[in-house]
């Protein structure tokens, strides 16, 4: 399964800009047929929050359209990061979604966590559906958005699910890279599955500067491929979802577990 990250620069609030520099990566860097490509958080108009509800599709009309031509195109699978999203009213969700090489959508979910630092309950509205896995070339995912990061509780539920890897598509700020970084790999490492992080770069208009070292980390908490903090850049390496049998055989901690001891779970 060979997974490839396309991490550049979101141009705010310029949805145009945006998908002609996604298609040119595409062009430019050909991804293998019947790989998983992954998109970044936002990535049609960044956090220019303010105007969101004008950036906002209608239940993800065009933008699904497009993603899913490329995908049909190149014969790939994207994991399309996320965009701003309104499925009734004015409420504007930020929404993932997934379709597979055929063009058919495989699965949407919209950010249950919004970020109090971003300021983001203001201006968007929390998706109200747990998360759920999707099929992804025969075996089970999972995707969450950013902040969802900081919820291990979300993780363990996909696992136990028996999500075989995790995509989190972010816009995370350069000033908590670390947290990024170590919370990516601890995921990983707890729940003994893969994590795809894909993540921007650049400095915003308001200042905030993305941590760009987008990532893939395998069951063992080890990095397969890490992108630069400030560089367009194609991260990309085959995963071997076999790998995770091993693991969980060498180290048990799902045999091991005491649903009966834990409070909250
Ligand atoms: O949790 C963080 O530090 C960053 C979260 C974030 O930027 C987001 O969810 O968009």
């Amino acid at each position: 399964m060979k997974t490839v990250i396309f991490q550049f620069e979101v141009a705010e609030g310029n949805y145009e800009k945006n998908l002609e520099k996604v298609k040119r990566m595409f062009k430019e860097h050909e991804p293998e047929k019947g790989s998983i490509v992954v998109l970044p958080e936002m990535w049609s108009s960044g956090y220019d929050l303010s105007n969101i509800g004008d950036h906002a599709f209608h239940d993800l009309e065009g933008v699904k359209g497009e993603i899913e031509k490329l995908a049909v195109d190149y014969e790939v699978n994207i994991v399309a990061g996320s965009v701003p999203n309104i499925k009734s009213g004015d409420d504007v969700l930020n929404t993932a979604f997934v379709v597979d090489s055929s063009g058919e959508f495989l699965h949407e979910y919209s950010k249950i966590h919004l970020v109090p630092m971003l300021k983001e309950p203001e201006y968007l509205t929390g998706g109200d559906a747990s998360v759920e896995t999707f099929n992804l070339l025969g075996d089970k995912a999972g995707l969450v958005i950013c902040y969802d990061l900081r919820f291990p509780e979300l993780f363990r539920d996909l696992a136990l699910e028996d999500a075989k890897v995790i995509f989190v598509v972010a816009e995370w700020p350069a000033e908590r890279t670390e947290h990024w970084l170590t919370l990516l790999k601890a995921r990983a490492i707890e729940n003994q599955c893969y994590i795809v992080g894909s993540n921007t770069f650049g400095k915003q208009p308001n200042g905030t500067t993305f941590a760009g070292n987008s990532i893939i980390v395998n069951p063992f908490g080890e990095v397969l491929a890490q992108g630069a903090a400030d560089a367009e850049e194609v991260v990309e390496a085959d995963i071997d979802l076999e790998y995770i049998a091993e693991v969980r055989e060498d180290v048990p901690i799902f045999k091991s577990r005491r649903r009966d001891m834990y409070k909250f779970l």
